[in-house]
């Protein structure tokens, strides 16, 4: 019952929105938007093809009415035909493209946002343009439309359909994924909850499209110039800036409701002379208000990026890249006359280890060990992971002395540590420098790792520091 309550929703609405079009024609057929197409598409993409029979049945009542609206006599076999090749013609490239639009995300995932966007506006694109050949075919075949209306309304007609579907269908999906929550997953980054709102940005913004719609308007009227009316692309910036700071939802609303003032302006103030101008700015905002919505996604992700490759995905230390990064930084920075030292750290006979206990032990190991040392360590001081089983240590602003007591109670300290799952104790081999000021990081990297290979070769569990 209240499936059944839920579907003659959706039949209504799409008619009330049909009708709304109608007093916003401003050619045969044509309104500088057409809404229901936005509600098809949306309802689709939820519902899949059980929305086609609400969106069917209001398809018939539609074609029924046209004839009250137009005063054109209608047959019931007239009727009958147009219906059924109008619904075909609407449902079938709208579905085909919603079928589209979903597997997409599924198979671009988080990171292809930008290119589930693309697929949106393209297939935005291609299934209101069949939609509007398909429909004009439909209405003719009835006897609804002559040859001479043929022409003027194809195109006013498809960007009518398309700038419906760019700017009203990610409205429609926002409401009809509160009740059908499971379409969420395909949505990916698109937060569509009301909580997402903040209703003050949301009136702020609003306003601020809205006066600027309005000024530009009030020139056209003014002045009848087709060169006055393109002064409504330049909407397109605070648009870039609200998709960009602003909540999806949010953005989706304003740029819904700016489209819908800017349908009633056009009918209210006979601007059906620049309505193709219109169309074209209704689409372009919303192309741009898509693309700008995939921007804070994609800096979220490159942040999130830049965080994994800078980290040794199971010690955590810092990867080998971003430490050199950053012993390269510190050592030409203005710091560098402040002293700075390197350790490099290997552990004892680790192949034994992973021999005896395992992999999975093995890294066990390491990352207690590296745990420990990083309780250790000061704030500023920085561990890498050179490779395998070798560290390194950046401590700025300690000297020489300093540092290698720092390795001496850290390599005793490893010694004392009692790992889960391991009967003997583990060891280190360290081995230290003072890094000349300017020198360069591997030249340091050099040199520790050559005293290293002497605390190797000295017996191993001990500390070597090279002064030079
Ligand atoms: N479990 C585990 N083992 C690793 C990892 N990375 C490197 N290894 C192993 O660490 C061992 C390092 O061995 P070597 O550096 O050749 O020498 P060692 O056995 O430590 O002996 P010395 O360094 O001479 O004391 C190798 O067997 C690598 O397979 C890791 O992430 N996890």
């Amino acid at each position: 019952m209240y499936r059944v309550m839920r579907y003659i929703g959706l039949t209504v609405s799409w008619l009330v929105l049909w009708r709304v079009a109608v007093v916003l024609e401003f050619a045969p057929h044509a309104s500088i938007w057409f809404p229901p197409a936005g509600l098809s598409f949306a309802a689709l993409l939820v519902l899949g093809w059980r929305a086609v029979g609400p969106i069917a049945v209001a398809g018939f009542v539609s074609t029924a009415w046209i004839t009250d609206i137009y005063s054109e006599p209608l047959t019931w076999m007239t009727w009958l035909t147009s219906s059924v090749l109008f619904v075909g013609a609407h449902t079938l490239p709208l579905g085909v493209g919603a079928y589209f639009v979903k597997c997409a995300h599924i198979n671009n995932g988080v990171i292809g946002f930008p290119r589930t966007v693309l697929t949106f506006l393209v297939v935005s694109a291609i299934s209101s343009l069949l939609t509007s050949l398909l429909g004009i075919i439909a209405l003719t075949e009835g006897g609804l439309m002559s040859e001479p209306e043929q022409w003027l309304s194809w195109l006013p007609w498809w960007i009518g359909d398309m700038a419906g579907v760019m700017v009203l269908a990610p409205v429609f999906i926002a409401v009809l994924s509160w009740r059908y929550p499971s379409i969420n997953e395909h949505l990916g980054e698109l937060n569509f909850s009301l909580k997402s709102v903040k209703w003050r940005v949301f009136f702020g913004r609003l306003c601020l499209v809205v006066v600027l719609l309005g000024l530009s308007v009030f020139l056209v009227y003014q002045t009848q110039r087709l060169e006055a009316s393109f002064t409504v692309f330049f909407i397109v910036l605070p648009f870039l800036w609200i998709a960009t700071t602003a909540s999806p939802l949010t953005s989706v609303f304003i740029l819904a409701l700016f489209s819908g003032v800017m349908a009633l302006l056009v009918a209210q103030l006979q601007l059906q002379d620049f309505a193709l101008v219109y169309q074209f700015a209704m689409t372009i905002t919303a192309a741009c208000v898509w693309f700008a919505l995939s921007i804070p996604t994609l800096i979220a992700q490159n942040a999130n990026l830049a965080a994994r490759v800078a980290r040794d995905g199971l010690t955590h230390a810092a990867s080998r890249g971003y430490f050199l990064q950053r012993l390269e930084k510190r050592l030409r920075s203005n710091e560098a006359n402040s002293p700075c030292c390197l350790i490099i750290f290997d552990f004892d006979h680790f192949k034994q280890i992973n021999d005896v206990y395992g992999h999975i032990i093995g890294d066990h190991v390491l990352v207690s060990v590296t745990n420990y040392i990083n309780q250790q360590l000061r704030e500023n001081d920085m561990m890498g992971r050179f490779g395998g089983d070798e560290f390194m240590i950046m401590l700025p602003d300690t000297d020489f002395s300093d540092a290698q007591a720092i390795a001496k109670r850290l390599c005793a300290g490893i010694e004392r540590l009692r790992i889960d799952g391991l009967s003997d104790s583990v060891s280190c081999s360290f081995g230290v420098v003072y890094c000349q000021p300017k020198e360069q990081a591997m030249s340091a990297i050099g040199r520790a790792d050559r005293a290293l290979l002497n605390a190797k070769k000295q017996g191993r569990c001990q500390v070597v520091a090279c002064v030079a």
